[in-house]
């Protein structure tokens, strides 16, 4: 089956800059595929490279079976990006934008026009169609660079913080809307700084950071590594604890009636916890147990990524890195 995106040991240098290092990961067709990183982590260089506005220093990336370089028109016609920058024409109707960008694609001006007011009316901005893109509100532009990203009727979408500075309501509806075009069968790339939104719409996501990747998994992999905590009510204020530290255990802390113990899985310590309370006459009035969320693995992973770097550094290299490219 020919993979939807694949990376392959993919490099950008911008001068002594390596925004990407080797990255490398598979995407399969159909899926909803999450990018997650820090700022600077080479994720928005990453979608330059996919649609052609920069060119890698080294390695190769393939839309659906197509080389972005030496096949660039193939498999940028296969994308549909919603950038985060608002890079639009602002002198005409953003009926005609979109026209204009489905006619790029080479697409028939009837079908243009007809492609058109059905990727505004997906998106709920129809009767907006006169209207230029300056005039539209901060949520209606997101709306918008959705639109003329369905334009083209794309195999992969690329979603570039599709949701950044829009209000709840219009989260959940761009969130809805993105579902269905995936469960449709559309591709979805998605960079979010919103951990949430990976956490409830990808079914995998990529950490990268400094330009590499740090895993790929489901949200739900990545959760089961991080840690959890039993939090305990306690009858009344303990004086002190028992001794607690049972294998998988981290900590356990108490302030006042509330006892937490952070271990890599409170089902497998909950049992060993109460009974040794119960045997030094700490009665338990109430227990709750706490998953981490994705966004503490996330920080974790990432953090322990920017310590291994330092690491490295610190051991001798020299980062250099050669002239830049010329961009397209
Ligand atoms: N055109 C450019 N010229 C020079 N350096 C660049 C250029 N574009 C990106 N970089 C650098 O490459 C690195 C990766 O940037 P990139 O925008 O890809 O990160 P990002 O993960 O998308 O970050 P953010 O989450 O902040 O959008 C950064 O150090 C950035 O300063």
């Amino acid at each position: 089956m020919t993979l939807a995106i694949e990376a392959d040991g993919l490099v950008k240098e911008y001068g002594d800059v390596r925004a990407l290092d080797g990255l490398s990961f598979e995407v399969e067709p159909g899926e909803f595929f999450g990018l997650l990183g820090p700022n600077g982590a080479g994720k928005t260089t990453f979608i330059n490279v996919l649609v052609g506005l920069a060119r890698a220093t080294g390695g190769r990336a393939e839309v659906f079976g197509h080389d972005v370089e030496s096949e660039y028109r193939e498999a940028r016609n296969r994308i549909g990006l919603a950038p985060q920058e608002f890079n639009v024409d602002r002198f005409f109707p953003i009926h005609e934008v979109l026209e204009h960008k489905a006619g790029y694609h080479g697409v028939p001006p009837a079908e243009a026009a007809e492609r058109a007011a059905t990727a505004l009316k997906t998106v709920g901005i129809w009767e907006k169609r006169d209207t230029r893109f300056d005039w539209l509100s901060g949520g209606m532009k997101r709306r918008f660079l959705l639109a003329r990203a369905l334009v083209t009727d794309p195999d992969l979408l690329i979603l570039d913080e599709p949701t950044a500075g829009v209000d709840v309501q219009l989260r959940r509806d761009l969130w809805r809307l993105i579902e269905r075009l995936n469960a449709e069968g559309t591709t979805i790339l998605l960079t979010t700084h919103y951990i949430e939104e990976a956490e409830r719409l990808c079914d995998r996501v990529a950490i990268v950071d400094s330009g590499r990747k740090v895993e790929v998994a489901t949200p739900d992999e990545l959760r089961s590594r991080g840690t959890d905590t039993l939090v305990l009510t306690l009858e009344s204020p303990a004086v002190g604890l028992p001794d607690l530290s049972f294998d998988g255990v981290h900590e356990a802390s108490v302030d006042g009636r509330e006892l937490r113990v952070v271990a890599d899985s409170a089902g497998a310590v909950a049992a060993d916890v109460i009974r040794t309370l119960d045997d030094a006459g700490i009665a338990v009035a109430d227990m709750d147990v706490r998953r981490a969320s994705l966004e503490e693995v996330f920080v974790d992973m990432t953090r322990l990524d920017e310590e291994a770097t330092t690491d490295y550094e610190r051991n001798g290299h020299d980062g250099d890195a050669e002239s830049v490219e010329a961009e397209r």
